[in-house]
């Protein structure tokens, strides 16, 4: 690899690293892909590391190319220090050959700590030699934001180390709500700009070249998280531990389900009302590509907590995929079998009752 800095408009400058973070289902992939369309954002590189095994954001996010890069899902400790870091050094290097690239934006999980990701921009050598972090961007769901920081710390960390606050989703949610949730976040971080973004849409020069990082301008607590990263980095730089990638903690898991069949939507949509109604405060995140039946393009379903946000019918499904559905589930305090087995079963009570409706004892489509 070459010694040379990287070339940012033809000089040798140090590239913004932007980081994107907010919990999960906050808004950040919507936002981005909305970002990326914006001319002030052309030749920006986006790395995107997403919690659990199998995530969908490769198919969700809009613009994948070689300069979308998905840092593998495990350990956030170990996917900052070693994943980040060398996804940054490899496009260093193909700058280094006159790639051109004038920014780069790290979309974090939601779940994760910002201290390992801001201490890693800011003291890794070689990441400090031709980068330089910008700042964090940390998005709040207005419609979920109070729950959340009451019980994700995680949360408290995001909003606290922020840059920039965006407050997403504030169409579905009630004034006096958003302005309850402005004021804790103010507390949390009086520093940083509290700005609003519905469905994305917002300015990208509010969010960008908010100067370099500075955690003493912070709530004290971001320079103890800061310093405790540090700390643990310096003592074990190595370590050698192997998490379970589906798993953040005793209570919080992920997990796919695929479905070969494609599924009926009334059962389906049946049934994520039901579990979002009556387990939403379990229900941390259902992300879904879905093969409906009678529908040749695939569908995307998100659930955030007890708000289930309507389909979106995408374009087309992506090249050579084999077209299952696929069900991601982020969830606290409830198991997968009794997830599972809710959805076939409502699945198949529907499928059951459009053949009862049809009269001809045969399923839909195969008399
Ligand atoms: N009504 C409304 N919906 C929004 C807004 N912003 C995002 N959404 C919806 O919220 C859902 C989740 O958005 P994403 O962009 O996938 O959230 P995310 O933060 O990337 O999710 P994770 O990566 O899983 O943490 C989607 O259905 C979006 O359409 C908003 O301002 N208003």
């Amino acid at each position: 690899m070459s010694d040379t800095a990287p070339r940012a408009s033809g000089a040798t400058l140090p590239i913004p690293v932007t980081v994107l973070t907010g919990f999960l289902g906050a808004g950040k992939t919507t936002l981005l892909n909305r970002l990326l369309k914006h001319p002030a954002l052309r030749d920006t590189a986006v790395l995107i590391n997403e919690f659990g095994e199998i995530g969908l954001d490769h198919l969700l996010v809009e613009r994948l190319d070689g300069d979308t890069v998905l840092l593998n899902a495990g350990c956030l400790c170990c996917t900052v220090r070693g994943d980040l870091v060398r996804a940054l050094r490899d496009l260093a290097a193909r700058i280094a050959k006159g790639h051109v690239i004038r920014r780069v934006v790290v979309e974090t999980t939601g779940l994760a700590d910002p201290a390992p990701i801001l201490q890693t921009l800011m003291s890794d050598p070689l990441v400090l030699s031709r980068y330089r972090l910008d700042g964090v961007v940390t998005l709040v769901d207005a419609a979920n934001g109070m729950a959340t920081l009451d019980a994700q710390p995680e949360a408290v960390k995001q909003a606290a180390v922020a840059d920039r606050l965006v407050l997403t989703k504030t169409d579905l949610t009630a004034p006096e709500q958003v302005a309850v949730l402005s004021a804790r976040l103010r507390g949390l971080n009086p520093g940083a700009p509290l700005l609003e973004a519905r469905q994305g849409e917002i300015a990208p020069d509010t969010l960008l070249d908010c100067g370099l990082y500075d955690a003493t301008r912070k709530h004290p607590d971001v320079r103890r998280w800061l310093d405790a990263e540090a700390w643990q980095a310096q003592e074990h730089p190595h370590h050698h531990h192997h998490h379970d990638p589906n798993r953040h903690d005793s209570r919080i898991h992920a997990f796919c389900l695929t479905f070969d069949a494609p599924l009926p939507w009334d059962g389906l949509a049946t049934w994520l009302e039901v579990l979002t109604m009556t387990r939403g405060e379990s229900v941390l995140r259902v992300k879904g590509l879905l093969n409906l039946e009678g529908e040749d393009r695939p569908v995307a379903i998100h659930g955030v907590q007890h708000l289930f946000h309507p389909p979106v019918k995408l374009e087309r499904w992506p090249e050579g995929d084999d077209r299952r559905s696929r069900l991601v589930f982020i969830l606290r305090d409830l198991d997968r079998a009794t997830v599972e087995r809710g959805l076939r079963a409502f699945a198949e009570s529907a499928r059951q009752q459009a053949v009862i409706a049809a009269g001809d004892g045969q399923p839909p489509g195969t008399g």
